[in-house]
């Protein structure tokens, strides 16, 4: 158990709405389902304010309600109350604006890194010419280093490949926001660090929004603008939004000897393991 006494220079935790201006809101969500026990509830007055092109990490014990969260803002799900607003609108269904890349890669088996690719393309720009297609998910599968493996089918690639693969095809239509669930969760440490590095600077060439699950605190750390820290349900809600401050472009290394790293990580510690520890997690 990590001592909240022990943090030297406090880290600094902001309100869950920045002076930027709103681009992403979270306003008011809950969400309530209905089991044969009754109505759960499993989020609560939910409230946070993205701006555009922020990167944003949330964390919290299993089944708190993060996938749900992101979720309501892939609508993908309702909220029971409140509402998630873009400056297109209220958030109500699906939205090629919205991808989503999750940790087991849901690519299509039976089709080849570029078909995968090229069928997300042909669905949301079925006006385009197919050449301008092509070169779509050509640039795509380069972004990512995979022009070698187009012809591959994800059985012929490894993990890392396939995560690749579903992060090209998810930013080849261009989102405004792209929404991570536990996308590393399932890749080997090396791979894992390798494509933090690739997705910090895939993220910094498209401006893209990011909200990302993670349950790995030094991952938030290297990746985030801001960490968003759930308490535990039922009625989980966001409990603190840590900013961290490492400028960018970022240095595994440089951000290792940062004593701040070391405060943020241990002040993040202590929330997850003493102030909301999980029964099972404490
Ligand atoms: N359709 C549903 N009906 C009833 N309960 C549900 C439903 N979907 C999710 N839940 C419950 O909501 C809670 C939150 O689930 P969710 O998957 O959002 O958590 P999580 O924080 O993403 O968990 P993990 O980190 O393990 O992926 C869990 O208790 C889960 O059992």
């Amino acid at each position: 158990m990590v001592n909240s006494n022990i943090l030297v220079n406090p880290p600094i935790v902001s309100n869950p709405t920045p002076e930027a201006k709103p681009f992403l809101v979270l306003d008011n969500l809950s969400k309530v389902y209905p089991t044969p026990t009754g109505p759960y509830t499993v989020l609560e007055n939910v409230n946070l304010t993205v701006s555009e092109g922020e990167f944003i990490c949330l964390i919290g014990h299993s089944g708190c309600g993060k996938s749900t969260l992101l979720n309501m803002v892939g609508g993908f799900t309702q909220p029971t109350t409140g509402e998630v607003r873009l400056p297109t609108g209220v958030v109500t269904q699906p939205g090629p604006d919205r991808m989503v890349v999750f940790q087991n890669y849901s690519l299509l088996p039976w089709k080849t890194a570029f078909e995968n690719i090229y069928l997300a393309v042909k669905s949301v720009f079925p006006h385009k010419s197919k050449k301008e297609k092509i070169e779509i998910v050509r640039e795509h599968l380069a972004l990512v280093g995979l022009e070698e493996a187009a012809d591959k089918k994800p059985t012929q690639l490894s993990g890392g490949m396939k995560q690749r693969v579903a992060i090209a095809r998810a930013l080849a239509i261009c989102p405004q926001v792209l929404i991570l669930d536990e996308p590393f969760g399932a890749l080997d440490p090396l791979t894992r660090e390798d494509l933090q590095e690739e997705l910090l600077d895939i993220w910094r060439r498209h401006q893209v929004t990011v909200l990302m699950i993670t349950h790995d605190i030094d991952e938030a750390l290297f990746l985030a603008d801001r960490l968003v820290m759930m308490t535990n349900g039922p009625a989980a809600t966001i409990g603190e939004v840590l900013n961290i401050p490492f400028s960018r472009p970022r240095n595994r290394a440089q951000i290792m000897e940062d004593p701040t790293y070391y405060d943020l990580r241990n002040y993040a510690l202590d929330f997850l393991y003493h102030r909301y520890a999980h029964d099972d997690a404490a």
